[in-house]
This record gives structure tokens, sequence and C-alpha cells, in this order.
């Protein structure tokens, strides 16, 4: 691989500093297991199975590289067919779709006030090869648009703030970049309980300096893989192996968890072909979730219906932190089965946006 490969942060430096406590969580990652029906399709039930954190021998790289196979499991050509399949999934009856299920949701939200919350990669935008040229379609943009006109509606990314800003460019929004730990909000919103006072949060600017020498030392590292990208998402770190041959994967792997062994403040998880780095503050999606609902005044209320709609690992703490209050829904975008703390599930993007413009749609019905 050339340098050329390598994705370039564009990233600013740091505004405000919080010090929260680490943590040293293992990894979970999620592993298939059976299959099961999914609306008629073949779906992969996939597992949690807990990985010990950053130790190189070689049963826990093979374990690293199994994991990295399912990080986003593809149908094959020994996945039975469609007709082949018989039953019903009870994963979709655990999980059942947001779109079939919408005048329940709505239903739900009665009274309340909705609040979204969206993921970008997967959820907004199809998973493509080039992180950097995972756009939303103009219709999508317009759908995101209409929703925020009606609820408070905030990004929650894996990628760096900014970055993600450039793909939404949506300014009415509030965006949470490097999974939650860097909070931007709209300058004005009525909502807020800050006024119009701009709201700026940081979780983990310590570690930037840490980040920055961890992306340097992973550039230089990886650069004999072929296919393999560093990018720099502020406060964390996303290894990406799709591009990679997967005869590497186990070397990439080891040449990751070397380079980080020495920092035994960052922890390494997986996201879809990706391996994530990450401060051990204990901050995430789900602590964002509740951050913003508190900025938009609803921390202990009844009168709100938060919604957040996620695919990937890191949506989980999201999820759970709705399933464990009891308020509000997690919807997973997915088309295959996972483990999820989410309530219901969506197949695709484009299920999340008709998802939005029925939302909107309900709601011009209302006025
Ligand atoms: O929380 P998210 O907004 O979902 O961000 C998670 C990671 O998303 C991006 O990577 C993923 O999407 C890429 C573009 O489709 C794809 O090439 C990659 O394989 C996926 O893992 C982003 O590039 C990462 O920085 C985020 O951490």
């Amino acid at each position: 691989m050339t340098k050329q490969n390598v994705v370039v942060s564009d990233c600013t430096s740091p505004i405000g500093k919080v010090r929260l406590a680490a943590s040293n969580s293992g990894l979970f990652s999620p592993i298939p297991e059976t299959l099961a029906s999914l609306d008629g399709r073949l779906i992969a039930i996939s597992k949690k199975k807990p990985i010990k954190r950053l130790e190189t021998g070689g049963a826990r790289v093979n374990a690293w590289v199994d994991s990295m196979r399912d990080s986003s499991p593809t149908r094959t050509k020994s996945t039975p067919s469609l007709p082949e399949r018989e039953g019903k999934s009870s994963w979709i009856l655990r999980h059942p779709s947001a779109l079939e299920n919408f005048e329940q949701i709505i239903s739900a939200s009665k009274g309340k006030q909705i609040v979204m919350f969206l993921d970008y990669d997967g959820t907004l935008s199809p998973i493509v090869e080039d992180p950097d040229q995972a756009f939303m379609s103009m219709e999508m943009r317009e759908a995101v648009r209409d929703v925020a006109r009606y609820f408070p509606t905030a990004i929650v990314s894996g990628r760096c703030r900014d970055k993600v800003y450039n793909f939404v460019r949506l300014e009415e929004l509030f965006y949470a970049g490097s999974h939650g730990m860097d909070i931007k909000g709209p300058s004005k919103h009525p909502k807020s309980d800050k006024g119009n006072q701009e709201l700026i949060f940081e979780a983990a600017s310590e570690f930037l300096t840490m980040i920055d020498e961890v992306y340097k030392a992973l550039i230089n590292e990886i650069s004999s893989i072929p296919g393999a990208k560093v990018e720099n998402n502020k406060f964390c770190l996303a290894v990406h192996f799709r591009c990679v041959d997967e005869k590497r994967w186990a070397a990439l792997a080891k040449q990751v968890r070397v380079v980080i062994s020495v920092y035994p403040k960052l922890k390494l998880t997986q996201g879809r072909k990706v391996l994530e780095i990450r401060p051990t503050v204990k901050w995430d999606k789900g602590k964002a979730l509740e951050f913003l609902l508190e900025s938009l005044g609803y921390a202990n209320s009844n009168d709100v219906l938060p919604i957040y709609i996620g695919d990937d690992q890191t949506d989980e703490d999201a999820f759970k932190v709705l399933r464990h209050n009891g308020k509000g829904f997690g919807i997973l975008v997915s088309r295959v089965a996972k483990e999820t703390n989410a309530s219901y599930s969506l197949q695709e993007p484009s299920e999340v946006k008709e998802f939005l413009r029925l939302l909107v749609e309900h709601e011009r019905g209302l006025q």
C-alpha cells in the first residue's frame, strides 16, 4: 500500500475539556451462529462473543480474524435462498419492521416530543468501499432536513464531527462525532435549555495527543498492507480492512494490536469491516444520547420519545440506554438478524428514508 491510501483527517483542535474515569471493559464482536428467516430472506443470527483485549498470541489473532470476517456478514452461495427457508423468524417477531409497525410507534408518541437520533454510515448512507465516498442521497438529505423541522434531530457517528457535518451539511442539526465524544449543537435551537448558547461538549480531550501519535504510528505500520486505511476520527481511529485481502487480515490485526499494546488507556473494538481504537473513557453513543436529551431539557421527562436509528455495534450503547430507561425506541438497520437491544428493525438506508418520510407526513397531517 502506498501512503496515498491513507485517509487523512480534516479534524480541528480541541475546544473544551471534560475528564472522565477510565474503564477496562472487554471487547465484544458479533459471531454468526445460526440462520433464520427475515421477511422471506435468509439471515445469520449473530451472538456476542467476548474477546480479550490486546493479546497478540496466535489463538487470539485467530479469534480476531474470525470476528473480522463476521463483522459485516453478507449472504453467500451456501446461504439457502428465500424459498428454501421455512417458518417465521423469532428474530423478526422480536424486532419487527418499524415501517410495518409505524402506527404502533406513532401511538407511543402521542403527547410526547419525538427526538430523533440518526447514525450516519450504513443508516443514512449506504456502505461503500471508500469511506470518503459515503455520500447520502439528495432524497435522504431532504428527508433528514424535513424531520429536523418537526423534531430535534441529532447525527451520532463514529466519524470525526466535522467530517460527518461535511457529508450532511444541515446546520439545524446536533452533531455527535467520534462515537459521541464530540458534540456540537446548532447555534440556535428553541428546545435547548441552553437557549441560544451554542452547545459544545468534548468527552476525551486529553486523548487528542495520544490518538494523533497512534494515528501516525499506524499509518507507518500498516503501509505494507494493500487496501488498509487509517481514518483519523479525532478522538478515535478507524482502521479499515474492507479492501484488504482476507489472507492479510491476521497480519493487520496483529500490527494494530502491537501498536496499541503500549497504550493501556486505549481499547480496540470492531465495526463493519473496521477496527476502532477508542479511549477507555466511560462515554459512548448512549451517553451522548442522554447528554443531548438533558441539553434539550428532557432529562427524567416522560414527555419525550427518543428514537435512535443505527446499524452498528456502537449503536447498541444507545439502544441499551433506551431499553433500560423504558423510554423511546431503538431501530436496528440490518438485513441480517443480530443480537440487539433495538426494538424495531429496518433493512437498509432506503427504508430509513421511508420511515423518516412517514414521520414527516404524519406530523404534517397533525398541523
Ligand atoms: O457511527 P457511524 O456513522 O456508522 O460510523 C462508523 C464508521 O463508519 C465508517 O466506516 C463504515 O462505512 C464506510 C463507508 O461506507 C465503509 O467503507 C466501512 O467499511 C465501514 O466500517 C467510517 O469510515 C468510520 O470512520 C466510522 O467509524
